[in-house]
């Protein structure tokens, strides 16, 4: 894969708040197949994302229930529904038990390639084992929380699966919910002969799970460490905002800000986000500088040669009101081929122009 590629993840049974491909997007830009196969999470997936206009292009929502060979995108034959009537009878359409469910194969079209797949398994063998704990901290369905074998067998599900996709992904990654699982699971990496197993441990309150990573690729491949320099996009929160301030505030002294360093600027207030180009004319405009508003006349961009870098490059500055006295503010290349360090200097630049704008002395970190 070209340095100059996006990251593409797959989110196996990515559930109704599609949470990782939508943080995924955001915050990194990376871009996500999301699959799933009850009605309700691929439902309410899909309206998250069309909640997310800005994100759209980055995000597919997938039904793992259908073969990817049909080539059908909208589908009708769910886990947890009655398939509609005649569907048994359609070669393209699953029917069977839960554990009979694709999972890779069959879901992932030919010749798609990712970076890596993640998943967050059904944890619990039946609905009485998940129920068993009354500490544990997951809330769900029974289609969302138990899969026949509980994780143990799903998790084994995707490394059989990534047997057959050995090329497809660089990093096969799960979490695990029981340490004696992810001994077990490691063991079978080992004896399938995958080329790196790589394991960690998160903890939170009194929760623990276990990521567990493996791949094909030799390790010297950092495929995901090289990408870093050249990565398109960048974001930063801007929290501990005064209640009156909010994204459209910060987009337009956004707006100020480049307007100021005579960039031409086209700003869409419906999705919170400004176009951004600099000007051949970008330095001298600045020169002659009439702008008084307090962004401008302080943290302008400075120097001519940066600008000169950056001169017909176009980017995109989007900001979104996370909760109230906090925004996400987030810069894209729109040109694929130009990523460049510069570009991510005056980002910095914009960054601290807004907190000293926005924010008091004690929350500007
Ligand atoms: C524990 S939930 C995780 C949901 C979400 N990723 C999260 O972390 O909040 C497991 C999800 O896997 C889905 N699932 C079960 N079998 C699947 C399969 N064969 N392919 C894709 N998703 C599946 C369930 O419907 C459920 O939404």
């Amino acid at each position: 894969m070209a340095c100059t590629e996006k990251v593409r993840g797959f989110d196996i049974g990515t559930g109704a708040n599609c949470i990782y491909p939508l943080l995924g997007a955001s915050l990194l830009g990376w871009s996500f197949v999301g699959s799933d196969v009850t009605k309700i999470a691929l439902e309410w997936a899909r309206k998250n994302v069309q909640s997310n206009p800005h994100l759209s292009e980055l995000i597919e929502i997938r039904n793992a229930c259908v073969p990817s060979s049909s080539g059908k995108i909208e589908n009708d034959v769910v886990r947890g529904e009655e398939a509609p009537e005649g569907s048994t009878h359609n070669p393209n359409m699953w029917s069977g038990c839960c554990s009979e469910l694709p999972v890779l194969v069959g879901v992932i079209k030919d010749g798609e390639k990712f970076d890596f797949c993640m998943c967050n398994p059904p944890f619990f063998e039946s609905v009485e084992e998940a129920g068993l704990n009354p500490k544990t901290s997951c809330g769900g369905t029974f289609e969302e929380m138990v899969f026949p074998g509980g994780e143990q067998a799903f998790i084994t599900r995707i490394i059989d699966d990534s047997l057959q996709l050995k090329h497809s992904f660089r990093w096969f990654t799960s979490m695990v919910g029981r340490k004696a699982n992810l001994k077990f699971l490691v063991s079978k990496l080992h004896e399938v002969g995958v080329s790196v197993v790589k394991t960690t441990e998160f903890v939170q309150g009194h929760t623990a799970r276990w990521g567990l990573a493996w791949s094909f690729l030799t390790p010297a491949k950092k495929f995901i460490a090289s990408q870093t320099p050249k990565r398109s996009h960048n974001s930063f929160m801007l929290e501990g905002l005064q209640r009156q301030v909010g994204a459209f505030q910060v987009l337009k002294s956004v707006e100020s800000f480049f307007l100021a360093a005579g960039a031409s600027c086209k700003s869409d207030l419906s999705s919170f986000c400004v176009n951004v180009t600099l000007s051949e004319h970008a330095g001298e405009l600045q020169k002659n500088d009439s702008d008084t508003s307090e962004i401008t006349s302080s943290h302008a961009i400075e120097s001519n040669n940066f600008q000169h870098a950056l001169k017909g490059l176009p980017f995109r500055i989007s900001v979104f009101q996370q909760v109230p006295g906090t925004v996400l503010v987030r810069a894209s290349s729109l040109d694929k081929e130009s990523s460049s360090g510069s570009f991510f200097v005056f980002f910095q630049q914009l960054e601290d122009a807004l907190k000293a704008q926005f924010l008091k002395p004690n929350t500007k970190n």
